[in-house]
């Protein structure tokens, strides 16, 4: 199992857990906007480390990232295997025609 799976399993896991001992628990008992604020704050981070962090930085807040997105997937019911099958789909489109059928 690759470490994304293995994560949304543990995610999935932990989400009725007890929120004082779980992170992931505590996130979903917060609510949804909760949950997109924190991925928006990571992309921002993300995004900050990219520019003018360091390599290192933008390691740790592409993980952070990851962590929030599958979280809040998980809280949607959406699983990352939906996410993938729609990367596969894509696969082998360019990505300038699947921009333009988007806002066709
Ligand atoms: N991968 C992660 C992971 N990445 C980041 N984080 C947490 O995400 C938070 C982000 O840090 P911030 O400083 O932005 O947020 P904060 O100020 O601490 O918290 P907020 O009040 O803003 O939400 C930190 O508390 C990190 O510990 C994670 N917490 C948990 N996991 C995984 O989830 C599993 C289950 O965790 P629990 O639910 O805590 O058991 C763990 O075993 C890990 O595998």
């Amino acid at each position: 199992m690759d470490t994304l799976t293995r994560l949304e399993a543990i995610i999935a896991a932990r989400k009725g857990a007890n929120p004082a001992s779980s992170y992931v628990a505590q996130l979903n008992h917060r609510g949804l906007p909760v949950m997109a604020r924190k991925l928006g704050e990571e992309a921002v981070e993300a995004v900050t480390a990219a520019l003018a962090g360091s390599r290192d930085e933008l390691v740790g807040e592409a993980a952070d990232v990851l962590f929030h997105l599958l979280v809040l997937l998980g809280a949607k019911d959406v699983s990352l295997a939906e996410v993938l099958a729609e990367l596969d789909r894509r696969e082998g489109t360019s990505g300038i025609d699947e921009k333009n059928s988007r806002n066709a």
